[in-house]
């Protein structure tokens, strides 16, 4: 856990960087912090590991203030991700994420093997990969290297400073979306530095939005787009929110439209009457097990009759997304596969299908929740400010 509280610092320029900040990130939790150039975000990320000092205010990691720690120790306990990820290179990819293990003082060989279960966890197979020097890899690999070396000393915080930065948008999308389940499992309690309002949601379990040298907003990626706690907020989430709450609200059961359905094993004939009696022009077919095998048509069915079955009929349905996944995930399937719904699966069982009318209520829900629930952030920064 990291605790802020009032926290300034004034470089000796007399540049003051942060002012006031109190906040708290929960154990596990994943808080990004966004906003333009100079908001001193990294000035704020830096002073957790005691690379900048504050000029006053606490800091506390896991309870302890960090001030009395001694600085060495502190960063082994510390993960960090950086932009240019800082990589020797004239140090294999295996011996670079064994960096922290080794300086513990861990054996040589235990240390080795840790590294390359770290590799295989960020998708770089140890045995291609190991061997290679940082400049035998591409900037996406480099990257992954980078939170291998951050991840193999297993600290419980991990910072993360523009950690995909240096990538074109597609691998970053990628490494943010690996990273994000390799999260799931690891359960680090992190602080993402990014630029990005994209990343900051897509990212965060909440975010921090700073202003010039404060946070203006600190709130779950939906609230903030929801309901911009300033004018600021509001502007710089930009006039798109609402298509980037597609990010951040989730298909749920009660999203889900139940179409008419059919039996791969059912006859043709009897399939047709039963949804022509529903005025029904197609059905979702699932197997014997009662997962999704695809569709068919009413037409269709009519004009096999016997001894067709529906199996000899149906189309396969590609376009299907797990309960509880993103609504831009949805859309972004029905677009892909020109369809005018999605197919919605509870582990392999088909739960039901998603519309564009039913997306769209989804959207509205969403929105109507968080803006009941405005002021959160604020509530939290009270109690910290009290305490
Ligand atoms: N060593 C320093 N001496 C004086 N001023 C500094 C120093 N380091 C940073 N600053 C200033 O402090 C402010 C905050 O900087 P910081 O690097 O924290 O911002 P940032 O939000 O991380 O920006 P960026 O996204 O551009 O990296 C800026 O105005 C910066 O110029």
């Amino acid at each position: 856990m990291i605790r802020f509280e009032r926290v300034s610092k004034v470089y000796p320029d007399g540049t003051s960087a942060v002012d006031g900040l109190s906040f708290e990130v929960a154990e596990g939790e994943l808080v990004t912090l966004v906003g333009p150039s100079g908001c001193g975000k990294t000035t704020t990320m830096m002073m957790v590991n005691r690379l900048i000092e504050p000029t006053s205010g606490r800091i506390l990691v896991d309870g302890e203030d960090i001030a009395s720690v001694d600085p060495v120790k502190l960063r082994r306990r510390i993960g960090y991700v950086i932009q240019q990820v800082g990589l020797f290179p004239h140090r294999t990819v295996l011996d670079n994420t064994a960096t922290v293990p080794a300086l513990v003082g861990w054996k040589r060989a235990k240390a080795r093997a840790r590294a390359a279960e770290l590799l295989d966890l960020v998708g770089l197979d140890p045995r291609t990969f190991g061997s290679r020097y940082p400049a035998q890899l591409s900037g996406g690999q480099r990257q992954r290297v980078g939170v291998a070396r951050a991840l193999a000393a297993d600290p419980p915080v991990l910072l993360m400073d523009e950690p995909f930065g240096a990538v074109d948008p597609v691998v970053r999308e990628r490494l943010q979306n690996e990273f994000l389940s390799l999260q799931a499992t690891v359960r680090k309690t992190v602080l993402l530095v990014t630029h990005d309002i994209e990343e900051a949601v897509r990212m965060g379990d909440r975010m921090a939005v700073y202003g010039q040298g404060r946070i203006e907003q600190f709130d779950t990626p939906a609230a903030v787009l929801g309901a911009p706690a300033t004018p600021y907020v509001a502007q710089f989430v930009g006039a798109d929110r609402g298509l980037k709450r597609l990010s951040v609200t989730t298909v749920e059961e009660a999203d889900l439209e139940q179409p008419p359905l059919a039996r791969l094993d059912e006859p043709a004939d009897a399939a047709a009457a039963r949804l022509r009696e529903a005025e029904a022009r197609w059905a979702v077919v699932l197997n014997a097990s009662g997962e999704l095998h695809g569709w068919v048509s009413t037409d269709e069915l009519s004009l096999a009759g016997t001894p067709a079955t529906v199996a000899d009929l149906a189309r396969r349905m590609e376009a299907w997304v797990p309960l509880g996944a993103p609504l831009k995930q949805a859309f972004s399937e029905m677009l892909q596969y020109d369809a005018g719904w999605v197919a919605v699966l509870d582990g392999t069982h088909f739960a039901g299908v998603l519309t564009p009318a039913k997306l769209h209520e989804a959207l509205r829900r969403s929105v109507d929740a968080d803006a009941q629930g405005v002021g959160r952030g604020e509530v939290e920064f009270d109690s910290v400010a009290d305490a």
